[in-house]
C-alpha cells in the first residue's frame, strides 16, 4: 500500500511529557512540504461550522503557511469557488476583511459524486497542480483528507481516495484520513466500518476524531491525575464515593431530528464523548505519554466495564422532539440519557461512574464531578453541609473547582461549604485557548495520534453499549417524557440519590469570570 512515510514512521512518541512544554515549537519546520487539505463534505453545516474556522485559526496563527498550503472543498453541490468562500466567510471570526479574504484565497472548489471517479481524478489533478506549482519533490507531498460527510459514504469515499488520491510515493510525504464520528451504530456495524476502512489505509493513516478530546480541560485531565501528588493516593474507591460525567445542552435536535433519531443521544454523545472523559478520569498511569501507551490504558479500562444494568439507566425524549417532520411518530430514540457504568478493578470496585447527557435542558455545560466519601469520625456534624467535591467544567467558562467545608467567617465556630477555585477565564486572562478541532487538525499534520481513537478502543467501546442500545432499539427500554427547559426526567436524578450523589443543598458556585465582582 503507497501511504507515504507513515507506513515506515510511526508517529507514537512524538508527545513526550517534556515536549507538552515546547507545544509552541511545531514540527512545520521538519515537515515543510507542500499541503493538501480537502474538506469533503464542503458544503456541509460540520464544515463550514467548524472544519473551516478552525483551518482559519491555524493560518491565522503562522501554522498553516500561504506558500505552501492549498485547501480543497469538495461535495455534490454545484457551487463555485467563490460560492464556497461566501458560504464560509462569515464564520470566520475575530479577523481583518483583508486576513480573511487572504485566507479564502487559499480554498477552491471541487464538485463531485462520492462513488465515481470522476470527480475524485478531478480532485487528484486540482491538489497535483497545486503540488506542482510549489516545485514540489513528486511524492514528497502531504495530503490531509478531512471526511465531514455522513458516515454511509465513508467507504466509497475512503475507496475513491485509496484509488485516484493518494500521494503516489511511499518513500516520502504522507495520505492521511480524518473520519467523523458515529464511527458506526454498533459493535457489528463499526466492525464492518473498521474491516472496510482498514482494508485502503494502515491504523496510522486513519485519524478518528472525537472533538472532546481537543478540549483544553479534558487534555488536562491527564496531567491534573498524575503530575499531581495530592490526587494521587486519593482517587480510588477508598476515597471516592461517585462519579458524575454529564453533558447538558439547551436546545433541541434543530433540524437535526433525521439524523438524531436514527442514533439517539448514546451513540450521539455518551458512547463517545463521554466515554472518553471516563476513559481519562479512570484509567491507570500510562507507561509515558506516547499516544500508544495512552490508548492501551484507555482499552484496558473499557474492557474492565462490566454490563449496564437496566435498572441503572434512565431514558427520556422531550415533549415536542417528534414534531419534526423527519422524526417518526413512534420514535423511542432517548434525547436524554442517565446511566451507570461499574469499572471491575481494584480501583474502582463499587464506584457508580454516572454518564449523563441530555438534548432541551435547562442549561449548557459539561463537567466531571469527583463526589468524594464523607469524612469519617466528624466532630463537627457538617454532613448536611455536603461533601468534597472536585468540579471540572469543560465548557463554558472552563474552570476547576473543589468543594469544600471550611469555618464560616465570624464569631461563631460554624461551618459552610466553599471551594478552591481555578477559573481559566480569570487565572489565564491572557490566554485564547483553541477550538478542539483547530488542534486535532494540527495534530493531524504532524501525525500526533494521541487524542483520537483507535480501533480495539472504538470496538471496545462498542462492547459495552451494543446490548443496551439493542435493547432499547427492540422498544425494551422506554424513554420517559420530560418538558424542554427542565433537568431531564425526574427519575434520573432519583438515580444519581440512589448511586450515592449527595446533592450539596443552599450551594451554588458560579464562575468568577461571570460574576460581577
Ligand atoms: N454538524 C455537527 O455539529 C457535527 C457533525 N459531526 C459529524 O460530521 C459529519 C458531517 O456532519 P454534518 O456536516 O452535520 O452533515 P451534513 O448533513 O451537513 O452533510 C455534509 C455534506 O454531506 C453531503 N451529504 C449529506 N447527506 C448525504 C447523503 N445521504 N449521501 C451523500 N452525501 C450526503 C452533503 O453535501 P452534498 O450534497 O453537497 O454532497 C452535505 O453538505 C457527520 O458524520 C456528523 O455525524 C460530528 C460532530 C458535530
Ligand atoms: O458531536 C456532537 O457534539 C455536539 C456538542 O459539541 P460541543 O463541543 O458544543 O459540546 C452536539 O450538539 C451534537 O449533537 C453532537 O453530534
Amino acid at each position: 500500500m503507497s501511504g507515504g512515510s507513515d507506513e515506515s514512521s510511526p508517529s507514537s512518541g512524538r508527545a513526550s511529557l517534556s515536549s507538552l512544554s515546547d507545544l509552541n515549537d511545531l514540527e512545520l519546520s521538519s515537515e515543510s512540504s507542500c499541503l493538501s487539505i480537502v474538506v469533503l463534505g464542503a458544503s456541509g453545516d460540520l464544515a463550514k461550522k467548524k472544519t473551516f474556522p478552525a483551518l482559519f485559526h491555524l493560518f491565522q496563527q503562522g501554522f498553516l503557511q500561504s506558500g505552501e498550503v492549498h485547501i480543497f472543498g469538495y461535495a455534490r453541490s454545484k457551487i463555485s469557488d467563490e460560492g464556497l468562500r461566501e458560504r464560509i466567510r462569515g464564520y470566520l471570526k475575530g479577523a481583518s476583511d483583508e486576513h480573511v479574504s487572504e485566507f479564502l484565497q487559499l480554498v477552491t472548489y471541487v464538485s463531485g459524486s462520492y462513488d465515481s471517479g470522476e470527480g475524485f481524478e478531478l480532485l487528484n489533478n486540482a491538489i497535483s497542480e497545486h503540488e506542482t506549482s510549489k516545485n514540489n519533490t513528486a511524492g514528497s507531498s502531504r495530503r490531509l483528507f478531512y471526511l465531514a460527510l455522513p458516515p454511509s459514504v465513508y467507504p466509497s469515499v475512503c475507496k475513491m481516495i485509496r484509488s485516484y488520491c493518494m500521494n503516489p510515493s511511499s518513500h516520502a510525504g504522507w495520505t492521511r484520513v480524518i473520519v467523523e464520528k458515529p464511527f458506526g451504530k454498533d459493535l457489528d456495524s463499526a466492525k464492518e466500518l473498521s474491516a472496510q476502512l482498514g482494508q485502503l489505509f494502515n491504523e496510522k493513516q486513519l485519524y478518528r476524531i472525537d472533538h472532546y478530546l481537543g478540549k483544553e480541560l479534558v487534555q488536562n485531565l491527564l496531567v491534573l491525575r498524575f503530575a499531581n501528588r495530592l490526587f494521587l493516593p486519593l482517587w480510588n474507591r477508598d476515597n471516592i464515593d461517585n462519579v458524575q460525567i454529564v453533558f447538558r445542552e439547551d436546545i433541541g435536535t434543530e433540524g437535526r431530528g433525521g439524523y438524531f433519531d436514527q442514533y439517539g443521544i448514546i451513540r450521539d454523545i455518551i458512547q463517545n464523548h463521554l466515554l472518553q472523559v471516563f476513559c481519562l478520569v479512570a484509567m491507570e498511569k500510562p507507561v509515558s505519554l506516547k499516544p500508544e501507551h495512552i490508548r492501551d490504558e484507555k482499552v484496558k479500562v473499557l474492557q474492565s466495564v462490566i454490563p449496564i444494568k437496566h435498572d441503572e439507566v434512565v431514558l427520556g425524549q422531550y415533549d415536542g422532539y417528534k414534531d419534526d417532520s423527519t422524526v417518526p411518530d413512534d420514535s423511542n430514540t432517548p434525547t436524554f440519557a442517565s446511566l451507570v457504568l461499574r469499572v471491575h478493578n481494584e480501583r474502582w470496585d463499587g464506584v457508580p461512574f454516572i454518564l449523563k447527557a441530555g438534548k432541551a435542558l435547562n442549561s449548557r455545560k459539561a463537567e466531571i464531578r469527583v463526589q468524594f466519601k464523607d469524612s469519617p469520625g466528624d466532630i463537627f456534624k457538617c454532613k448536611t453541609q455536603g461533601r468534597n467535591e472536585l468540579v471540572i467544567r469543560l465548557q463554558p467558562s472552563e474552570s476547576m473547582y473543589m468543594k469544600l467545608t471550611v469555618k464560616k467567617p465570624g464569631l461563631e465556630m460554624a461551618t459552610e461549604q466553599s471551594e478552591l477555585d481555578l477559573s481559566y477565564g480569570l487565572r489565564y486572562r491572557e490566554v485564547k485557548i483553541p477550538e478542539a478541532y483547530e488542534r486535532l487538525i494540527l495534530d493531524t499534520i504532524r501525525g500526533d495520534q494521541q487524542h483520537f481513537v483507535r480501533r480495539d478502543e472504538l470496538k471496545a467501546a462498542w462492547e459495552i453499549f451494543t446490548p443496551l442500545l439493542h435493547d432499547i432499539d427492540d422498544g425494551k427500554v422506554k424513554s420517559l417524557p420530560y418538558t424542554p427547559g427542565t433537568r431531564g426526567p425526574p427519575e434520573a436524578d432519583e438515580l444519581s440519590k440512589r448511586m450515592g450523589y449527595m446533592q450539596t443543598y443552599g450551594y451554588v458556585w458560579i464562575p468568577p469570570t461571570l460574576a460581577k465582582i
